[in-house]
């Protein structure tokens, strides 16, 4: 038999009283996970993974679960933020009722956000709740979507649509599933990395500056530090208001302009990082228009960002009336109130705010940074 591992470089606790989990990080920590105490008892484990990740990661996931439940299913998604749907979340339930799964089952999310949100949606739905486990292997997801329990399908008029707050039991993010990452989906999810400096931590920011070129690299001590960052910056927010009565909010920095890339392109045309990429500049730009920044903090995220190899202008998605159409998806947006969209703003960099904006400024921010058709 082999020898397992389970050694964590990082563990981050999120408290959320009675939901309160671990989050670990480490390299190869899909071979040991059944060592793992914190991971729930169940009668049986169900793996939902995709197309994609089940020929890379699957077999490792089912083995170290084999040690520990006596039986171990596995459902396989189509791959793509196209099938994040009730389609395909229907899958997940006719597996679990197929295998005549019961409450005791385990849900173990096995890729990046898109898997995990849609898992986590059919945790919160089966039987009224049943456990589950949060094992992503996007970078984007071990800094963002695996932790703080949002869990969603998108509708064809807005992102997220239809979702639940659903806590997992632990997160298990593996650095090593990160060296077979597509380059493009790594910079996707330093968006999220790059989104705490503005909102939070102006020294994590510094820090992305000087070690960008290792990231992007995939040097595995910047990587550890990113996520273990990330992830605290993220369990502090989350643990302070877990279904986003306010603070939480700040974690859509660049997401009220981003979602509506996504809708407006076709969801999957634009990665969820690359309209954040782009969001945050807007929404920067739109801080400084109402004097909460300077331009030069606009240019420096800005040039960061494109650093990353991510998108810094919007894409066109209306050719007569851009902005009208920005305007009307971003009114579908989830903050929205009474029709009025309030958007997340940085108030001085580390340090953000939510407020409403005159259309005519918001305008004058789309027309400014969205591509020449
Ligand atoms: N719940 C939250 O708090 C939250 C936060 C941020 C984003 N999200 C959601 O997460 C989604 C984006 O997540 P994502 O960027 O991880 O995209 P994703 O889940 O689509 O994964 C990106 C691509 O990488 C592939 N992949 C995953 N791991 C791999 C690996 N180790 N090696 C090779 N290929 C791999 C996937 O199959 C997919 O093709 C969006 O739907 C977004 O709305 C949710
Ligand atoms: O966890 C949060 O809260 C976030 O806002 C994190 C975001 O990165 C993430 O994309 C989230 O899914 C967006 O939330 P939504 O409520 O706008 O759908
Ligand atoms: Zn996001």
């Amino acid at each position: 038999m082999m020898q397992s591992s389970y050694q964590t470089t990082a563990c981050v606790p999120i408290e959320l009283q009675e939901r309160s989990y671990a989050i670990d990080i480490g390299a190869d920590l899909l071979h040991g996970m059944a060592r793992q105490a914190a991971l729930p008892t169940g009668t049986a484990a169900l793996v939902v993974t995709n197309d994609t990740i089940q020929p890379l990661y699957g077999a490792a996931l089912v083995a170290t679960l084999q040690e520990r439940y006596p039986a171990v299913h596995t459902v396989v998604l189509p791959d793509g933020e196209e099938h994040k749907t009730w389609q395909t979340l229907n899958l997940i339930f006719d597996a679990l009722l197929t295998h005549g799964c019961d409450r005791k089952t385990v849900l173990y999310a096995l890729g990046g956000g898109v898997i995990g949100d849609m898992t986590g949606f059919a945790a919160a739905c089966y039987m009224r709740g049943v456990p589950f486990v949060q094992v992503p292997t996007t970078l984007l997801a071990q800094v963002d979507s695996s932790v703080g329990g949002k869990t969603a399908i998108n509708h064809p008029l807005g992102k997220n649509m239809i979702g639940a707050f659903y806590q997992p039991r632990l997160v298990v993010c593996d650095l090593a599933t990160l060296d077979t990452l597509p380059a493009r989906e790594l910079a996707a999810g330093l968006a999220e990395v790059i989104k705490y400096g503005p909102i939070a931590d102006m020294e994590l920011f510094a820090w992305l500056e000087q070690h960008m070129d290792a990231l992007l690299a995939r040097d595995r001590a910047a990587l550890a530090h990113a996520v273990k960052r990330s992830c605290e910056i993220k369990a502090a927010v989350v643990g302070a208001d877990e279904r986003e009565a306010g603070l939480r909010a700040i974690l859509n920095f660049g997401h009220t302009f981003g979602h509506a890339i996504e809708a407006g392109m076709g969801y999957g045309v634009w990665l969820h990082g690359e309209g954040v990429a782009a969001g945050m500049v807007m929404a920067a730009e739109l801080s400084r228009r109402l004097g909460l920044v300077d331009a030069a903090f606009v240019e420096r995220l800005t040039r960061l960002i494109a650093r990353a190899g991510l998108p810094t202008r919007a894409p066109v998605l209306d050719a007569q009336d851009n902005a009208g159409r920005y305007l009307e998806l971003m009114r579908v947006d989830k903050k929205a109130e009474a029709g009025e969209i309030r958007f997340v703003l940085i108030d001085g960099p580390g340090q953000a705010v939510m407020r409403a904006a005159p259309d005519a400024l918001v305008r004058g921010v789309i027309d400014q940074c969205c591509a020449v058709a």
